[in-house]
């Protein structure tokens, strides 16, 4: 019983819209780092914590958290599409256990994800089908949204009861850190764009994936020539997060409110919940200490673009 927690920014502007090549060899050399040490952990299960960008979950019926039973990736922007190794009577199991502990948590037996969940499957792992994996999703964009403490508690219960496995365990953390990419808003949205949200948007058509595709890559070209296009990414705030992150004292952002991070980093930076229920999740193994980390603003992935390896103290 022993666990590795690897948080990781994710980003599906790779390979769309770079950054110059020192700083893409700077992140390569951070990702190769997290992908040897985790060879070296050689994990038997993988527990990934990650949003949606309403491609697998819409307001038709959206959970706060859900756990996939079975799940399998679109291949947005280009990420790995295909099946998930979910081990479908663990998670079963996992949920079970949640809803014991007094964490409500959704159940999906075809849970549809994004670049969320394949990018650091492909980056950490080498593939989707690497290692057999609990997709837990957290949501992290469609208001109203569960509030960290809810997030911390979702990772410790599940944190329990991998722990309770015998097994080696990898706990990834998919998101953030500062951002704000053109995600549609329901309030705002047009009547077609409301008809996506609302769920016919688990299909898109060809062409309208095409758009959307692009509109995010224009969005962070125009972003890198003027930082006020979106909202600005918030180094400071980032920074500050980390530390909390990689110090253990989790409970400290129990009192951050939800306004309060989309104002000042962003309204796509509670995707960082999916770092507080890994690190959560990790310490319900036992008190952890931070082995690496890094940060970087890079306007062209429009991230605060973080990672951060720990394992046990
Ligand atoms: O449009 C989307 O699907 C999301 C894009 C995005 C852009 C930048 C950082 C992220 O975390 C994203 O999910
Ligand atoms: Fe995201």
């Amino acid at each position: 019983m022993t666990a590795l927690l690897q948080c990781l920014s994710h980003t599906p502007l790779v390979g769309h819209v770079d950054p110059e090549q020192p700083i893409l060899d700077e992140v390569d050399g951070v990702i190769t780092a997290a992908r040897k040490r985790i060879e070296a952990f050689d994990p038997e299960l993988v527990l990934l914590f990650s949003p949606d960008h309403y491609n697998g979950f819409f307001y038709d019926i959206m959970p706060s958290f859900c756990v996939g039973t079975k799940a399998y990736a679109i291949g947005d922007f280009g990420t790995a599409a295909g099946d998930l190794p979910v081990p479908t009577e663990l998670a079963e199991q996992a949920v079970q256990q949640v809803m014991d502990a007094g964490v409500d948590v959704a159940l999906s037996h075809k849970m549809q994800v994004d670049h969320g969940f394949s990018q650091p499957l492909e980056f950490l792992l080498g593939g989707l089908d690497k290692v057999p994996v609990i997709p837990v999703f957290i949501n992290s964009v469609a208001v109203p949204l569960p509030s960290f403490q809810r997030a911390r508690l979702l990772g410790d219960a599940l944190g329990r009861w991998a722990a309770s496995l015998n097994k080696r365990v990898l706990i990834i953390g998919s998101g953030g850190l500062s951002h704000q990419p053109p995600v549609p808003e329901l309030a705002t949205a047009n009547d077609h764009m409301k008809d996506r949200l609302l769920g016919s948007g688990r299909d898109l058509p060809e062409e309208e994936r095409e758009l959307r595709t692009s509109r995010v890559i224009e969005a962070a070209r125009k972003f890198v020539d003027d930082q006020n296009t979106l909202h600005p990414l918030n180094p400071e705030w980032d920074q500050w997060f980390l530390e909390v992150v990689a110090s253990g004292k989790l409970t400290e952002l129990d009192s951050v409110s939800n306004q309060e991070v989309s104002d000042k980093a962003g309204k796509s930076t509670h995707e960082v919940k999916n770092w507080v229920a890994a690190a959560a999740a990790m310490a319900a193994f036992g008190d952890y200490a931070e082995e690496t980390r890094y940060y970087r603003p890079i306007p062209e992935w429009i991230a605060g673009y973080g990672a951060l390896t720990a394992a046990k103290a």
